[in-house]
């Protein structure tokens, strides 16, 4: 863990304030179980400039309530029971192996949301830089404690719940190696249900944990608001077609609106530079020019003046 007690570490990376904003393209289960899509989508997030892809790892049989199993469904594969559905949409070893290798060669971070304790081990496996903890997981205590054993550092989602259920998922997890998303879990979430200011909120409830966002809209305005107001993290579910089959393919980001975030998110973080009000060399000129009434104009002064409080 590092020194400053909002960072945190994934992988070779710090995140949390002060460093660049950790983009995570989230392909779920977008690739729908055909590993050419996942390769299509690690591409496509490693060209836009995102820092990971994120995956769903579940384990069909502890995830799937029993009285489902059975129940018949239409897919693009033909009627099939909901848990033969499952596994059709599930990645094993073999599919995880391939993953890792083209997230190496492509130089982007993957990891996942596991589901259940299992799929926490499965994740394991593979050095994984974080794991994140889906907003419905939020309350299933017995995955929050094996994440936490991992010691690895856990991206908490908040939606759907409340203040004292993320109160306890902290208290569960500790609060040394988690980052917290604000989210809101409908799909896709209108901008009046997003709450952005949320983010504040948190930060001041959980002064030691960096905050991010997880987000659900549709259009790219909101998450780059959510950078304005201080987020450090960002992911956003990414698809090769928003009219692709698949229950989260709609409220996703198709390949250009993916490079668009990521340029603006880049843009946005470098423009909310440090807070302390000086003038720059760059506005002497326009200074000389413009100004009819000279006030402080050399430049020794002004680099004193520099981080002065402003009082007005
Ligand atoms: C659904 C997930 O997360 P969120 O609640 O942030 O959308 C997830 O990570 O699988």
């Amino acid at each position: 863990m590092s020194t400053n007690s909002r960072l945190r570490t994934f992988g070779s990376r710090e995140v949390g304030p002060g460093r660049p904003v950790y983009i995570c393209g989230e392909i779920g289960i977008n690739h729908n179980g055909e590993l050419e899509n996942a390769f299509k989508l690690i591409d496509v997030a490693a060209e836009a400039g995102c820092d990971a892809v994120k995956f769903q790892k579940r384990t069909p049989e502890i995830c799937t309530p029993r009285d489902q199993w059975d129940i018949e469904r239409d897919t693009p594969w033909g009627r099939m029971t909901y848990i033969d559905y499952r596994h059709r949409v599930e990645f094993g070893e073999d599919e995880y192996r391939q993953i890792d290798a083209y997230c190496k060669e492509k130089g982007i971070d993957w990891f996942a949301s596991p589901w259940d304790t299992e799929a926490v081990a499965f994740l394991e496996k593979f050095g994984v830089p974080a794991h994140k903890v889906a907003s419905a997981s939020l309350t299933d205590d017995e995955l929050l404690r094996a994440l936490r054993a991992t010691g690895r550092s856990v991206i908490l989602s908040t939606g759907m719940s409340t203040p004292k259920q993320i109160r306890h998922a902290v208290e569960v997890l500790g609060s040394d190696n988690i980052l917290m998303c604000h989210a809101t879990s409908t799909y896709p979430a209108k901008a009046e249900e997003l709450n952005l200011r949320v983010i504040n909120t948190l930060e001041k409830e959980f002064p030691n944990v960096p905050i991010g966002y997880s987000g659900h809209e549709t259009g790219l305005q909101t998450t780059l608001a959510a950078v304005a107001l201080g987020a450090t993290f960002v992911e956003r579910h990414i698809t090769l077609d928003r009219a692709m089959w698949g229950s989260d393919q709609a409220a996703s980001v198709e390949p250009g609106g993916l490079t668009r975030l990521v340029r603006d998110i880049r843009t946005i973080e470098s423009s909310l530079g440090d807070g302390v009000k000086k003038v720059y060399d760059s506005e002497l000129g326009p200074m000389k020019k413009l100004r009819r009434v000279a006030g402080v104009v050399a430049e020794a002064e002004i680099a004193a003046a520099a981080g002065e409080p402003v009082t007005v």
